[in-house]
């Protein structure tokens, strides 16, 4: 070959490989715009979450030069480095529970202590009102062990003697239940036994709390009259002698209310007693609850009324007003009573007054129950204290001196222990 011919060769080799280099560039860098106008992502129409995460309508379809030019792009990308040692995984692969964007890699955040704000850490859960009696119903093992027990034993003997009524009756008296219905349930039950007879345990159970439930007149209306109507706050008033628990019921009655999607303000009109405002105020807190309460020594009338109109102001459901229970003189107590409730009905209606006794006090409660009752127009009873003591028959009794409903009964000193009453339950917790 001549040199001429080796010159001309090596010029075509060069000209071909300048001619590959310049095609290779301009390839290069179309496909570098391409992907950089992809990444812009979309301008306009998005929504930036909180989280950072950039939300959009969907993407219009990618052309096919730009499908062909992604997948190259990523096929020249480095690979990332995952030294194998650190992975739990053994082939390299990613594994379950890894990120699928973040680089396997990296630095992970652990779990960060976080301090919420003080409110929502002072509203606490609330159990569910419903069923409270019967999951509470362990709470009524004094009166079971001394009333139901005592009197499945005898009724399920079989044959009763006048001796074994005997002994009946003086259960249900010792039960509290009070002699009007005991003579009343003992004949009952005289009477049905006499006619269809009781050959089992679980006949016997069955007749018994049917008489039981009865004496319990299960039709009266026990609920509760606290939604607001005609645009104003439902009011309640909260009435009893000193230490029933007035003011735990109070507390605890808002957080049945909360739980049910209530807005509550309570009322601390007594005003006799500083450390029962404060008590109020706490238990407020706990269900985010505003409480209105005044000087000590104050007018609980004047109290009860602010409390009535910062409800109205407010707008909440209910307004839950705690009074005194101590007074120098029965009168005077009667009076201040009378004075709250006329307060308060020159803005709104008073739809409850409730009767809060203690079940432990037995005869002595029923004494103030009739006090109160003549002075004041009971709407319900609270009675509290009944998983202390094996005298749970006084509802019955209470429930007919008066004539009015046992509405709510406390069950411990939790604050979910208060349970709305129903008969049955409580007959079936007093029966095991
Ligand atoms: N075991 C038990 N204790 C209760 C119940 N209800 C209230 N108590 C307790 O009874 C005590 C008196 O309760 P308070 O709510 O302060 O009584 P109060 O009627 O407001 O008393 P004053 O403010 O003095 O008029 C407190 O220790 C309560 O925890 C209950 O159902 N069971």
């Amino acid at each position: 070959m001549s040199t001429s011919s080796l010159v001309l060769i090596l010029v075509v080799v060069a000209v071909v490989l300048i001619a590959a280099l310049v095609t290779g560039v301009v390839l290069t860098r179309r496909r570098r715009i391409s992907l950089t106008q992809k990444e812009e992502g979309p301008k306009s129409g998005g929504y930036q979450a909180a989280s950072g995460i950039s939300l959009a309508p969907a993407a219009p379809e990618a052309s096919e030069a730009e499908v062909v030019a992604t997948v190259e792009a990523v096929a020249n990308t480095a690979p990332v480095e995952h030294p194998v040692a650190d992975r739990t995984e053994v082939d390299g692969q990613p594994g379950v529970g890894d990120d699928a964007s973040v680089p396997r890699d990296s630095v992970k955040r652990g779990f960060v202590e976080v301090d919420l704000p003080e409110e929502a850490s002072e509203v606490e859960e609330i159990e569910p009102t419903a069923g409270r009696l019967e999951r509470l119903r362990g709470k009524l093992s004094k009166s079971r062990n001394a009333f139901g027990s005592s009197l499945l034993g005898l009724l399920g003997a079989g044959d009763l003697d006048e001796d074994s009524w005997q002994d009946v009756e003086d259960t249900l008296l010792i039960a509290d239940l009070g002699a009007a219905t005991t003579t009343e349930i003992v004949s009952t039950l005289r009477s049905k036994i006499a006619g269809a007879g009781v050959r089992t345990e679980a006949e016997a159970t069955a007749l018994l709390r049917s008489v039981l439930v009865d004496a319990l007149h299960p039709k009266m209306d026990r609920s509760l009259k606290a939604l607001p109507h005609a645009g104003k706050p439902a009011v309640l008033l909260v009435v009893g002698v000193n230490g029933v628990g007035k003011t735990t019921t109070t507390g605890k009655l808002a957080r049945v209310l909360v739980a049910d999607g209530r807005t509550v303000l309570l009322g601390a009109a007594d005003t006799f007693r500083a450390a029962a405002a404060d008590q109020l105020e706490t238990w407020g807190k706990r269900v985010g609850a505003e409480t209105v309460r005044g000087p000590e020594g104050g007018d609980p009338a004047s109290v009860a009324f602010e409390a009535v109109k910062r409800g109205m102001d407010t707008g909440v459901s209910t307004v839950l007003i705690d009074t005194a229970g101590r007074l120098h003189t029965k009168k005077g107590l009667m009076d201040e009573l009378g004075k709250v409730k006329r307060v308060v009905e020159k803005q709104a209606v008073v739809d409850e007054v409730l009767l809060v006794l203690d079940a432990t006090t037995g005869q002595n409660g029923l004494t103030q129950a009739r006090v109160f009752a003549e002075q004041v127009d009971i709407t319900g009873i609270v009675l509290t204290k009944l998983d202390g003591t094996a005298k749970g028959g006084i509802v019955f009794q209470v429930q007919r001196e008066l004539g009015v409903p046992v509405k709510l009964v406390g069950l411990g000193e939790g604050a979910d222990h208060l349970a709305p009453f129903e008969p049955g339950a409580f007959v079936d917790a007093l029966l095991g």
